[in-house]
């Protein structure tokens, strides 16, 4: 019998680079080792090594949309790579043949189609591939465009010398294309750092993160690898971000992840010919130190601490989060060490007595009391914790937090939002939500335990992770086998009709649970 293997499929529309580093080879490269399958639109031959381009020849018109015709029919694409293309006829045909399709799988399947172009005008030994395109065409058809300094320079047809020269550009091109951007700074143009590869990543508008998250401009630092062995390392970045998109995660996580593969693809580079040697294929990134630091460039504050919040007394376990007072007594005297009040009514009038009784609770039956939100309060009455979600981040005051010697835990919701978190240096980061929830409405679609094993894994010797998001007796082995280190509930016990029963059986289950490597 044939063996069924469900793999995500990436399009990339790129040029060939005979020397293999770059190009169609480098994006299929990343598209296989991100563990996606990679389909190829050939725009054009070149005949280059890693130090010169000795000739470009365009595929005819014809020839690309008989390409992209065929592929349609049988290996129709999660995600699209758009790199090279040699000229004018090209982009038009694209954007035409891109309108018609983008729009009927909207309308006949419900599904929109990542679209990431990465404007390819000069190869990495500097010789030029392609000039003076107008990319118009594609307007409302690209989910990211992602040019370095100098194609951002050629684009907006003036020099971009400052980081604010960069990012009004970059607006000004979100704005005429309809799409996010991506200005890269790898080129030594106005975002150049020598000591920190800098990309301004620009959101309008993406698809499944907080509003918090939207509208606004990230700059994203790596730390710069001084190495010349980067040929392909711009291919790599958008193939890598078009697989990651392939494969479902949001845009902020799939930048993120393709900059860490990127980031590790050049530190293990190697060099091959005389010129730039291409970049080392290291496979789904997982170490934090890979990923980029993110700071806000815009009026948005930057979610940084000084130090580290305190780090738990005791491993939590099984973590329930409820609202009643009467509830979290009796997981306090069923053994409960560590429980969260979380009280979402904003007016509730008993809300300071709640916080005081929970924290008087905890005291009396020693155990540690996050209080979710309502920071002030729990720092005033004297809390063990103070659990924060993204947006609660940004009106918080975290200097203050930190200075109360209070442990703090902090929500997130994939790559972007963990690395936001991990900034923080917080108690612990919850990653959520696993499973589909009835609890609380998510702009977010559900993680699954694929997505949980990665966090896991990435937050392992750096902070303690909490799973959350329709856990409960039925899937806690299967949450405990990825490796995560503590798992929070909400409805498997506050819903139960013997809260405390139902906190008994999943804490022994959980306990239990051997994982093995
Ligand atoms: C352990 C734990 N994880 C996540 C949350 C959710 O926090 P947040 O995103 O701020 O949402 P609200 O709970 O405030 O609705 C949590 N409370 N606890
Ligand atoms: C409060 C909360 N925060 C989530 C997150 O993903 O941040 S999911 C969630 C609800 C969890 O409730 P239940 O265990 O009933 O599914
Ligand atoms: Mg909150």
């Amino acid at each position: 019998m044939d063996s069924v293997i469900s793999k995500s499929i990436v399009w990339t529309i790129a040029g060939s680079d005979s020397g293999g580093g770059a190009g169609i080879q480098a994006d299929l490269a990343t598209i296989n080792d991100l563990g996606c399958h990679g389909c190829t639109v050939i725009t054009a031959l070149t005949v280059q090594n890693s130090v010169a381009v000795e000739q470009v020849e365009p595929v005819s018109v014809d020839l690309m949309l008989q390409q992209l015709n065929c592929l349609l029919k049988d290996l129709p694409p999660n995600a699209i790579k758009v790199g090279l293309l040699c000229n004018q006829a090209q982009v038009n045909a694209l954007a035409n043949w891109l309108a018609i399709i983008l729009n009927d799988y909207q309308t006949r399947h419900g599904v929109s189609i990542a679209v990431v172009v990465d404007p390819v005008m000069v190869a990495s030994c500097g010789d030029a591939l392609a000039n003076g395109l107008d990319f118009s065409p594609l307007t409302g058809l690209i989910t990211l465009f992602t040019p370095n300094s100098a194609e951002l320079s050629v684009l907006m047809g003036k020099p971009l010398n400052t980081l604010s020269e960069v990012s009004h550009a970059a607006t000004t091109l979100a704005s005429t294309l309809g799409c996010n951007i991506l200005a890269k700074g790898g080129d030594k143009g106005g975002l150049w750092h020598k000591d920190s590869a800098k990309d301004l990543y620009v959101c309008a508008e993406v698809d499944r993160v907080s509003a918090r998250h939207q509208h606004r401009q990230f700059m994203l630092s790596s730390q710069r690898v001084d190495s010349r062995n980067n040929h392909g390392s711009g291919c790599s970045l958008s193939s890598a971000i078009a697989a990651a998109m392939a494969k479902g995660y949001v845009l902020h996580d799939a930048v993120v992840i393709a900059k860490a593969y990127v980031t590790a693809g050049i530190r293990d580079g190697y060099q091959l010919g005389d010129g730039p040697g291409p970049l080392a294929r290291t496979g789904w990134p997982k170490s934090l130190e890979m990923f980029p630091s993110i700071a806000s460039f815009d009026d948005g504050p930057s979610l940084q601490a000084a130090s580290a919040f305190k780090k738990l007394d005791t491993s939590i376990g099984v973590y329930p989060v409820v609202s009643s007072i009467a509830v979290l007594e009796s997981l306090l005297k069923a053994g409960a060490k560590t429980i969260q009040l979380r009280v979402k009514s904003v007016d509730d009038p008993l809300l300071e007595q709640k916080i005081q009784q929970a924290i008087s609770l905890g005291e009396t039956y020693q155990a540690q009391v996050f209080i979710n939100d309502h920071w002030q309060l729990a720092i005033t009455h004297g809390a063990s914790g103070i659990h924060l979600g993204q947006e609660d981040l940004y009106h918080a005051d975290l200097a203050v937090i930190l200075q109360s010697g209070i442990a703090l835990g902090v929500s997130s919701h994939g790559y972007f939002e963990l690395l936001l978190a991990a900034q923080i240096k917080p108690s612990y980061i919850a990653v959520g939500h696993i499973f589909a929830t009835t609890t609380k409405e998510m702009p977010s679609l559900p993680q699954g335990l694929d997505r949980l094993r990665h966090y896991a894994e990435l937050l392992e010797n750096h902070f303690p992770s909490v799973a959350i998001g329709g856990i409960d007796i039925n899937n806690l082995a299967a949450v405990k086998a990825t490796g995560v280190n503590n798992v929070a509930v909400v409805r498997a016990v506050s819903n139960a009709l013997s809260p405390a029963d139902a906190y008994r059986t999943l804490s022994q289950g959980w306990e239990a649970i051997n994982v093995t490597e």
